[in-house]
């Protein structure tokens, strides 16, 4: 079984131009076969849209592919990060499509017949976080390997100076959300269930039916009021205005893609409150869509007439210069906090934030202190707690700290992250009921219309596995496992007597493990992490993606940093390059002065771990002998500090390939474990070596003008490469090896 690398989108594509035609001259030499897997959002829509393209523009599922491939013992995927689309992305993408001749439909945003409806499901299976959920089929194990704590320990990044008199904090719901309202039961047999909704006058509709539950799996159900919400939202914009702080909305429209765009919808809403009052019928007519964000409901008024147009550009402009400022996510660009919903992905925003001293962007262009809100509040006094601990402490100094490794509760679509199938923006006023097959009420919600309501699955083979996974970490570290877990939230509970159930299977004999609510467990771990004392923070599927960006932005800048292991249920593993996404931001710099600065350590640290693996299950001994020179090779990298820089003219992400590439042949040609990989790569070291300074020379000549890659989502491939590819020497040498 070869090791599949997944091709992706925006920056990650861009750096596996350059890098996988060197990992693949290396690893043929060992006997590994790398096959490339197309997930990019340009791949997936073609592949989802078959039924309306050519034969010869159809493309294979290879989504599908790699998904059954999860559940083979022999799976070993490098999965590099993918764009999880907001509609607006979708958009995008489908018109650049187009655009290239492929015949792909518009995306039917109100269908009206039954073929916009299949078109409209067919987009909607690519919308969003559409690729991490089917291939997540194991638990996470996410940390900053060793190497790079010591790298940071040497040079440390820039923390901005925290103020004791900070104003930024976060503002979340006291009620009515999805943390209060949760209900949960544990499944007493298998048993398949209807979601449905009673109306107030007595009809029932169905939401959902042939909902699968296995024995012993936990279910809960919640809803967010929306009444409650929009009050608090507003109150938000006054609170910001009042004591003159950025307003900024911080969700996950990514991976929670039908709740949270709903909420961004009112969060545009209620921040320009008076303007969708005041052109209600307007606006409907031009089409604007708040949860498709700011942007797209003012390129919507383009569709009206000028005068009417005009003044209603002029309302909105009217009520941001009178409402609170706004975080900008781009302040040269205008492009608000509100603009597009993807823009503001919680897990990456708020450790930016706590990295810039609790401050983000305003439009001046300056950092300014900042409301953060955080409409529900099941995760939110986690990082309330963070800035706090800022405010008393001061900035995180990196030098000193010791880290936070993650075991995250993740398997077969667990929690809150598997629920957009589960999901409803409740049209009228009733109640909804959840019903099995003997039509015993399970739970019931009494809603109105507006609220949104969401329903939660997570298997006990998951969190069986999950608590195996933490016990064999705390044994393997020595660090004290915290499972984050609050017992007076519904499901927590529920969890909490799983993990006493199965804790006593495996021997914990010597180890630290408690269970703490997420707030004292932050604190209990940032006060270890602030004395150079290392934990494992054990979460669910949530604090597993909120902490393995806020902990590794603290402690090593980024968490393109982290080795990130999913070892699949079934026996396979899957790496994961980094925690981070893909980087819109460097696509712009790299296409305007042609320098990309995305680091390729994750990618580097997950070939290492599929190697390691590869070289196990097919007893090929050269493959562990690259994975070990490999990690010797990343070592020496940043030892001598030769990754990726912000700057154009300096070290990029190519050239940082080859700086690799040079150091794992000298690795291989030094090790003494097998001689024949030793004389095949010393000459290839030797080479590299001595034409050093002209590859060098060839990567920085080709920087500091605009590239040209011919497309964004679906990039030509001859420029990408030749782009990618700069050095000639370097190729001529990789491709003659
Ligand atoms: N596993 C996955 O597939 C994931 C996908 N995503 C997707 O990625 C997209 C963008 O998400 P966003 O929230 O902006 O998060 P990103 O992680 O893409 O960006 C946040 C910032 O992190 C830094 N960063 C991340 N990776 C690297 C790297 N390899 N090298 C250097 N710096 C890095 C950059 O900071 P700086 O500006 O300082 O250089 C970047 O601007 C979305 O579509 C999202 O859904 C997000 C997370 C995981
Ligand atoms: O799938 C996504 O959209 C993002 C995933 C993510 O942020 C993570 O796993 O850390
Ligand atoms: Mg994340």
């Amino acid at each position: 079984m070869p090791i599949i690398y997944t091709k992706t989108d925006e920056a990650p594509a861009l750096a596996t131009a350059s890098l996988l035609p060197i990992i693949e001259a290396f690893t043929k030499k060992a006997g590994v076969d790398i096959e490339v897997s197309d997930i990019s959002l340009a791949a997936r829509i073609l592949a989802a849209l078959k039924e309306w393209l050519p034969a010869e523009d159809q493309v294979v599922d290879a989504l599908g592919k790699l998904s059954e491939l999860t559940h083979s013992p022999d799976a070993n995927i490098i999965k590099l990060p993918n764009i999880s689309a907001s509609i607006p992305q979708l958009k995008a993408a489908i018109a650049e499509l187009q655009d290239k001749g492929f015949s792909v439909p518009d995306y039917p945003d109100e269908p009206v017949s039954d073929e916009q409806e299949r078109i409209k499901k067919a987009y909607d299976s690519v919308k969003g976080s559409a690729v991490n959920p089917v291939l997540r089929q194991g638990n996470s194990d996410r940390r900053a390997p060793l190497a790079i704590k010591n790298y940071v320990r040497k040079h440390p990044h820039e923390m901005k100076p925290f103020a004791s008199d900070s104003l930024t904090n976060v503002a979340t719901m006291q009620d009515e959300d999805f943390a209060h309202n949760e209900k949960t039961f544990v499944s007493n047999r298998d048993q398949i269930l209807t979601v449905q909704l009673k109306q107030s006058d007595g009809t029932v509709v169905s939401l959902r039916d042939d909902l699968r539950l296995a024995k012993g799996e936990i279910f809960d159900a919640t809803v967010l009021n929306s009444a409650k919400l929009d009050e608090f939202l507003k109150e938000c914009v006054a609170r910001a205005k009042s004591q003159d702080l950025l307003y900024s909305i911080h969700l996950k429209a990514t991976m929670m893609k039908v709740s949270d765009p709903i909420i961004f919808g009112h969060a545009v809403r209620t921040f320009f409150e008076p303007v969708f009052e005041e052109y209600a019928k307007q606006l409907a007519d031009a089409g604007a869509r708040p949860n498709d964000g700011f942007a797209q409901v003012l390129a919507s008024l383009e569709n009206l007439e000028s005068p009417e147009r005009e003044e209603i550009k002029r309302a909105f402009a009217e009520s941001l210069e009178s409402g609170p400022r706004l975080a900008m996510v781009d302040s040269d660009r205008g492009i608000t906090n509100l603009h597009v919903p993807s823009d503001v992905i919680i897990d990456a925003s708020l450790p930016a934030m706590i990295k810039a001293g609790g401050k983000m962007w305003n439009s001046d262009g300056n950092l300014q202190d900042t409301l953060a809100v955080i409409p529900d509040s099941s995760y939110a006094g986690v990082y309330q707690t963070v800035l706090d601990d800022c405010r008393k402490f001061g900035a995180y100094q990196p030098e000193k700290l010791g880290t936070v490794q993650n075991v995250g509760l993740m398997a077969m679509a667990a929690e809150e992250y598997g629920s957009h199938d589960k999901t409803f923006e409740i049209p009228v006023d009733g109640m909804v009921q959840v019903v099995n097959d003997s039509g015993e009420l399970l739970l019931e919600h009494v809603v109105k219309a507006g609220d949104i309501w969401r329903g939660c699955q997570t298997k006990r083979v998951a969190v069986e596995d999950w608590v195996k996974l933490a016990v064999n970490r705390a044994r393997t570290t020595g660090m004290p496992a915290i499972f984050w877990l609050a017992q007076n939230r519904a499901h927590d509970a529920k969890l909490i007597e799983l993990v006493n159930e199965f804790l006593p299977n495996y021997d914990t004999v010597g180890l630290e493990i408690k269970i703490l609510d997420p707030v004292s467990a932050t604190r209990y771990t940032l006060q270890r992490l602030r004395n150079g004392e290392n934990t494992i923070a054990v979460t669910g599927n949530v604090l597993r993606d909120y902490l393995t960006d806020l902990f590794p932005i603290i402690e090593v800048g980024t968490s393109a940093k982290m080795l990130s292991i999913v070892p699949l249920l079934h026996g396979g593993g899957m790496f994961e390059t980094g925690a981070g996404g893909s980087a819109p931001k460097h696509v712009q710099q790299f296409v305007s002065e042609g320098h990309l600065r995305w680091d390729s350590l994750g990618e580097f640290m997950a070939l290492g771990a599929s190697l390691e693996q590869y070289g196990e299950s097919n007893g090929n001994e050269k493959a562990n002998i690259l994975a070990e020179t490999l990690d010797k090779a990343i070592e020496s990298l940043l030892e001598d500090n030769c990754s990726p820089s912000r700057t154009v003219g300096e070290i990029d992400n190519p050239e940082s390939h080859f700086h690799l590439a040079k150091r794992w042949a000298r690795e291989l040609s030094a090790q003494d474990e097998n001689a024949e990989l030793s004389r095949v790569f010393s000459p290839l070291a030797e080479k590299l070596s001595s034409d050093s300074e002209r590859i060098v020379s060839e990567f920085r000549q080709a920087q500091g003008s605009a590239e040209d890659l011919g497309g964004y989502y679906l990039p030509a491939h001859d420029k990408l490469s030749s782009a990618m590819r700069p050095s000639k020497t370097l190729n001529r040498i990789i491709e003659s090896f």
